[in-house]
């Protein structure tokens, strides 16, 4: 594997009343990507944020913004995130009317691209896109709330994504926390989202850096 870990603290567990600072906090803390849970309340039963919160705080951070859109018709949003300033704007295959030419779009208005994958979904439904996006998220827990149980079925996917590919970006989010961290990295996972383990850990900081270490475990094992 020639990937690094990253972990992307999923900022639907902090304050919203206070994103901005919510996520100085975080990339203070060691956070590599900020992930933000976009849901329209459609093709998931909740509701979150749109381009306007990324808009509003795209000045008050550098960080990476890693937006996961669980919503339909995502290619309807493409313009206006990018105009926000998202850094990496991933659809769920599930929602793409064109999986190859909504990957392009997203590319030429300069965001990299992902793709998720709902828990029932077959990772092989992947694969003809895998190639062509920056990252893929495998959900491991149903898209909708944070503080979800981890899916251990949902393992054997990341496994056999990293299989296949062997320097892509897998992301899994839902439910990581040091108990089941090790069997999502173990399988090749090297994005973490984590929403509850952190935002609720006496030391975040300290949360971030166990499973960033525990990621690299994985890495250098696998490699060796
Ligand atoms: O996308 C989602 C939920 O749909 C996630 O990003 C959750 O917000 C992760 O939260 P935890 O499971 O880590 O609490």
């Amino acid at each position: 594997m020639t990937v690094v870990p990253k972990i992307a603290p999923s900022l639907l567990s902090g304050d919203f009343a206070k994103l901005a600072s919510e996520c100085q906090r975080m990339l203070d803390d060691g956070a590599d990507y900020l992930h933000m849970d976009v849901m329209d309340g459609h093709f998931v039963p909740n509701l979150t944020l749109g381009a306007p919160i990324i808009k509003s705080l795209r000045p008050h951070t550098k960080g990476f913004l890693d937006c996961h859109l669980m919503v339909s018709h995502p290619e309807q949003w493409v313009d206006d995130f990018a105009k926000a300033g998202a850094d990496l704007f991933c659809f769920h295959l599930e929602a793409a009317e064109d999986t190859s030419a909504l990957v392009k779009k997203i590319h030429e208005k300069g965001m990299k691209a992902g793709i998720a994958v709902k828990p029932n979904t077959p990772i092989e439904d992947v694969f003809p896109y895998a190639g062509e996006a920056d990252q893929i998220l495998i959900m491991t827990v149903e898209p909708g709330f944070g503080g979800q149980a981890f899916m251990t079925s949902c393992i054997e996917k990341v496994r056999k994504l990293r299989e296949k590919f062997p320097s892509l970006d897998i992301e899994v989010d839902g439910g990581l926390a040091p108990d089941t961290i090790d069997a999502a990295a173990e399988a090749g996972a090297n994005v973490i989202v984590a929403g509850s383990s952190i935002f609720k850990a006496d030391s975040p900081k300290d949360m971030i850096k166990l499973l960033r270490d525990r990621v690299q475990v994985a890495i250098d094992k696998s490699s060796a």
